[in-house]
């Protein structure tokens, strides 16, 4: 007899994923009314019982002023209660997500029937920000991943943004260039993952002496020279000659360009439409293009929001994708078919037209054994930004998310006004040197002066989240968004791994989230009507992360110094439980 399953399924499409012409692209799993959501919700009522007692506790039980020692415990017992009431408040805030908590499924092979060929361009974009915390071989990984991604080539334009303005990055996107013309052809003949070189060499060594092992012996040979000819370049501080006159690209780089200072670097280092750049099996390769925004210290830059923002005019220049994927340089896609599993959610033909963006988990593969820094995120990947995606409003997370290009920019969304994803054909007339000129004037400081960009079009600027606020704006233009958490990993980061990267990375989150609650983009007022009620608590989570170190604060101290005073803070019912739980374990 067929078993069950643990939820009460509430399927949007017939649940086979089948092969047939119709059916949707994609079904998304709800867990309600099930014994695993009544049990939860019985849970949270003797969750928020306790949290009320522990409130009256508090509320009745107030230590008279009395002399200096009475004040110093009613103070304390104030502080305590001030805590329980934070935690008790965000406990509440909390509650919502894991009651809405939802799971999706794209079926790709189904997209593929019906669509072939037909399937829509896409820009990835790559940031990076500075060669030496981010070295180049790292971000030339994550390149070639991206190029690598089991789409058909002429669909694929990869966009790295160097804010460092390096001649080195630089350097290392030609060698990489290069060495996709082999690296691609390999992945495709043998269907090999993880397709970042440095990943998938980490763990295939190539043993044996069949074709394969072969030609991976061969191609680990090409990547270590490409390494090390990088790692040289980088070491001794200047390009070589007689490879700066192998690309035009170099000529940028005079004595007045420095990272704080110098104009627009627009480079089309493969262009995917020609036939000259084409891999060692003759296949067309991805379209790769590096940029360096233009930097000058009287303009703001507005860190990796201006970065995106730049990349998003440049790459309507030269590929107008409509769908974009953003990625940090240090986190590479790790399954090849991602590509075609998200165009099930923007593709369905019933609900995909109102889907803004699709945003993955952040996983890592450099988690300590002890995980010191809490960077494996389990109850935030699995709970809490899943119960968002519930609520149709995921949090756009920076990396890993796949977006439309006419949400970003700004649309509003429109029940009546399906937008389709098509390829733009309209560029493939122009020459590479008018795209790169052309371009090069869209990522100029002054190009924003005077435009909505940074406000209703694009990251919006001055927070030091833009991807959450910027997630929100979209939300609040009418769009859904998907939070999908596939078991296969889709990318792969670098976490903090020292306490003081850690630190940092917390406080610029915390700072930048809290201000989002203190600022017009606070969910419950800029959200009201435009997002459900759970989103904006499911937001809150997040916004309000920074007041809850007060309360964990008051909850570490305290207690320790009464402890120490051998004054009591807990109601006596507990310590005679206590007593009795230890004369029973004797
Ligand atoms: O002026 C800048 C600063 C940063 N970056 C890039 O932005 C990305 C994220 O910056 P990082 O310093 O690594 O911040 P993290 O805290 O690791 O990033 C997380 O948090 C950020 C803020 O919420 C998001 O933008 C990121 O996508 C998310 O991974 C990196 O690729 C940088 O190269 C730029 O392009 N320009
Ligand atoms: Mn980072």
């Amino acid at each position: 007899m067929k078993k069950t399953t643990e939820h009460d399924v509430r399927s949007h499409s017939s649940a086979d994923g089948g092969a047939d012409g119709g059916g949707k692209l994609f079904e998304t799993r709800e867990a309600r009314g099930s014994g695993v959501a009544v049990a939860k919700q019985l849970f949270m009522l003797t969750v928020l019982a306790a949290i009320l007692l522990i409130w009256c506790h508090r509320v009745t039980n107030i230590p008279a002023a009395g002399g200096g020692e009475g004040r110093v415990r009613r103070w304390l017992w104030m502080a305590l209660f001030g805590a329980e009431v934070l935690f008790g408040l965000y406990w509440v805030v909390c509650q919502p997500v894991r009651l809405s908590h939802v799971r999706h499924r794209p079926f790709k092979n189904k997209l593929l029937q019906r669509y072939g060929d037909d399937l829509p361009s896409i820009d990835i974009f790559v940031c990076t920000a500075d060669p030496e915390i981010e070295p180049p071989v790292l971000v030339v990984n994550t390149v070639l991943s991206a190029m690598s991604y089991s789409y058909p080539p002429d669909k694929l334009n990869v966009y790295l943004s160097d804010d460092g303005g390096s001649e080195f990055t630089f350097y290392a996107l030609i060698e990489a260039a290069r060495f996709s013309k082999s690296w691609i052809p390999f992945c495709r003949k043998f269907n090999v993952e993880p397709r970042s070189p440095e990943a998938f060499f980490a763990v295939n060594l190539g043993l044996g002496d069949d074709q394969y092992a072969q030609q991976l012996l061969h191609i680990k040979e090409l990547f270590d020279d490409m390494k090390s000819r990088i790692e040289a370049v980088i070491e001794n501080g200047k390009v070589p000659d007689e490879v700066s006159a192998f690309h035009k690209g170099f000529s940028e780089w005079n004595s007045e360009f420095s990272k704080q200072n110098h104009p627009s670097v627009v480079q089309i280092v493969i262009d995917g439409r020609g036939i000259d750049d084409v891999d060692t099996d003759g296949c067309r390769l991805p379209t790769l293009v590096y940029m360096a925004r233009e930097k000058n210290p009287e303009w703001p830059h507005h860190f990796k929001a201006g970065a995106v923002n730049a990349l998003i005019r440049v790459s309507s220049e030269i590929s107008n994708s409509p769908i974009i994927l953003n990625l940090d340089c240090d986190m590479y896609p790790n399954n090849p078919d991602t590509v075609q599993e998200i165009l099930c959610f923007f593709m369905d033909e019933e609900r995909g037209y109102e889907t803004a963006y699709v945003q993955f988990p952040q996983h890592y593969d450099n988690i300590t054994k002890n995980d010191h820094y809490a960077n494996s995120n389990d109850v935030i990947n699995e709970i809490e930004l899943a119960g968002l995606g519930g609520y149709g409003a995921a949090l756009f997370c920076g990396t890993g998310c796949f977006h439309r290009r006419e949400s970003l920019c700004g649309r509003i969304f429109s029940k009546d006004d399906k937008i389709e994803l098509k390829t733009d054909n309209t560029i493939r007339e122009k020459s590479v040197n008018e795209l790169e000129k052309a371009a090069k004037v869209l990522a100029d400081c002054c190009y924003e002066k005077g435009t909505s960009w940074g406000k209703e079009v694009g990251l919006v600027y001055g927070c030091a989240v833009e991807d959450i606020v910027t997630g929100l704006t979209i939300q609040c233009r009418g769009w859904k968004s998907v939070y999908y958490n596939p078991k296969k990993k889709a990318f792969i980061g670098v976490a903090p791994t020292t306490l003081s990267q850690s630190l940092i990375q917390h406080r610029r989150w915390s700072e930048g989230m809290f201000q989002i609650f203190c600022s017009r983009y606070c969910p419950f007022i800029y959200g009201r009507g435009k997002i459900k009620l759970g989103a904006q608590m499911g937001y809150c989570i997040y916004l309000l992360w920074p007041l809850c170190s007060l309360a964990t604060l008051c909850y570490v101290t305290i207690p320790s110094f009464c402890l120490l005073r051998g004054t009591s803070m807990f109601p006596q019912v507990l310590q005679s439980v206590m007593l009795m739980i230890r004369a029973d374990l004797r």
